[in-house]
C-alpha cells in the first residue's frame, strides 16, 4: 500500500489534502505541532476513509533535528511515500517598522526551512526507492512585493526558488516537484491574519478571490499526479504567473493608491 506524508496536515489545506490522498487509497502521515488537533484530524480523515491507516507525528517542522527523526519514523512505518506535501506554514501579517526580527526569523524557519527538512528528507527516501511526488505550497503573494507581507512573503519567494532548483536537478531522478501559489484560501490561518491585517494589505490580495481549502488541495494534488511543475488556483494567480515581471509598475502604482488611502 502507498503512503502519503503531510506537513500541517492538522488543519486548511494540509488537512484537505491529507484527506483526499486518504480517500483516494494512501495511508497518511501528518506533521504538525499540536496532538490534539492532530488526533482531531486523524478521527475526521477515518470518517472519511475508515480502512486506511493514519499515523500522526506531533514536531514542529523547524526543530531540524527532531523533525528529521519524525520522517525517519514515519518512514520505518511506511517506508517511502508515493506523495509528500509540505503545508505547514504560518503568516503574520504587519509593517516592517513594528514587526521584530524574532517574526522574521520565525517565517523562515517554519515556511522555507521546515519545507526544506522535509523536501531533503523525503526526496531522499523516494530516490532509493525508485521515484515519488513532492508537492510545495508557496504562495501568490510570492510573485510581487504585497504592502504588509514584509515576514511573510521572502519566506515564499524562497522557496519559489528552490522549488525551480529541485524541478531540475530531481526531475532526471523521478522526483516529480509540483509548486502551488494559492490566493487567499479560507482557512484557520486565513481567519486568524485577518483580525491583524492591515486594511490596504487586506484590499490588495483580495484582487486575487477567494479559495476553498478543498480546492486549493485538490488542484496541488492533481497538478502532482499529472507531473505539473507550477499549479495557479485562480486565473487571476495563472496571469501574475505569466505576466508579474512585465505588470510589476503596474502593480506598484494600484497598491500605491490603495496604500494612500488606507494608510494615512
Ligand atoms: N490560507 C491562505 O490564504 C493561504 C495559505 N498559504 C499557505 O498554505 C499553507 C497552509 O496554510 P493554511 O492551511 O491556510 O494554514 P492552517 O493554519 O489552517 O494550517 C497550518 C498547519 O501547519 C501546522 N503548522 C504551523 N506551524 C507549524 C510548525 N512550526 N511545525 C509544524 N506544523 C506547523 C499547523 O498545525 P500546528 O499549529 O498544530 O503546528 C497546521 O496543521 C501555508 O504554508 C500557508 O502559508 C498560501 C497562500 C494562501
Ligand atoms: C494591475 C493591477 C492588478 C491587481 C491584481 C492584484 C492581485 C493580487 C493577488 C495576490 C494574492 C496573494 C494572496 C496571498 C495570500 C496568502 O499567502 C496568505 N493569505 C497566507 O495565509
Amino acid at each position: 500500500m502507498s503512503a502519503a506524508f503531510v506537513t500541517g496536515g492538522s488543519s486548511g489545506i494540509g488537512l484537505e489534502a491529507a484527506r483526499q490522498l486518504a480517500s483516494a487509497g494512501h495511508d497518511v502521515a501528518l506533521f504538525a505541532r499540536d496532538p490534539d488537533k492532530l488526533l482531531a484530524a486523524r478521527n475526521s480523515i477515518l470518517n472519511d476513509a475508515p480502512s486506511r491507516r493514519i499515523e500522526i507525528f506531533p514536531v514542529d517542522v523547524s526543530e531540524r533535528d527532531t523533525m528529521l527523526a519524525a520522517i525517519d519514523r514515519a518512514l520505518d512505518i511506511f517506508g517511502a511515500p508515493q506523495m509528500a506535501i509540505a503545508s505547514a506554514g504560518i503568516a503574520e501579517p504587519g509593517l516592517f517598522t513594528e514587526q521584530s526580527l524574532a517574526l522574521h526569523e520565525e517565517h523562515m524557519a517554519v515556511n522555507y526551512f521546515g519545507s526544506l527538512y522535509f523536501t531533503r528528507a523525503v526526496s531522499d527516501a523516494m530516490i532509493t526507492a525508485g521515484g515519488g511526488k513532492i508537492g510545495l505550497i508557496s504562495s501568490g503573494a510570492a510573485f510581487f512585493g504585497i504592502y504588509g507581507y514584509g515576514a511573510y512573503a521572502p519566506s515564499k519567494f524562497a522557496l519559489r526558488g528552490l522549488a525551480e532548483v529541485l524541478h531540475l536537478e530531481l526531475g532526471h531522478k523521478g522526483i516529480g516537484i509540483t509548486l502551488c501559489y494559492p490566493p487567499d484560501t479560507d482557512t484557520p490561518q486565513l481567519a486568524a491574519e485577518n483580525r491583524t491585517k492591515p486594511v490596504a494589505t487586506q484590499k490588495i490580495t483580495k484582487g486575487g478571490g477567494l479559495w476553498s481549502a478543498q480546492d486549493v488541495a485538490a488542484a496541488l494534488i492533481e497538478g502532482m499526479n499529472k507531473d505539473k511543475f507550477v499549479v495557479t488556483p485562480g486565473f487571476q494567480i495563472g496571469a501574475l504567473h505569466r505576466l508579474t515581471s512585465l505588470i510589476a509598475p503596474a502593480l506598484r502604482w494600484h497598491q500605491k493608491r490603495i496604500i494612500r488611502k488606507e494608510e494615512p
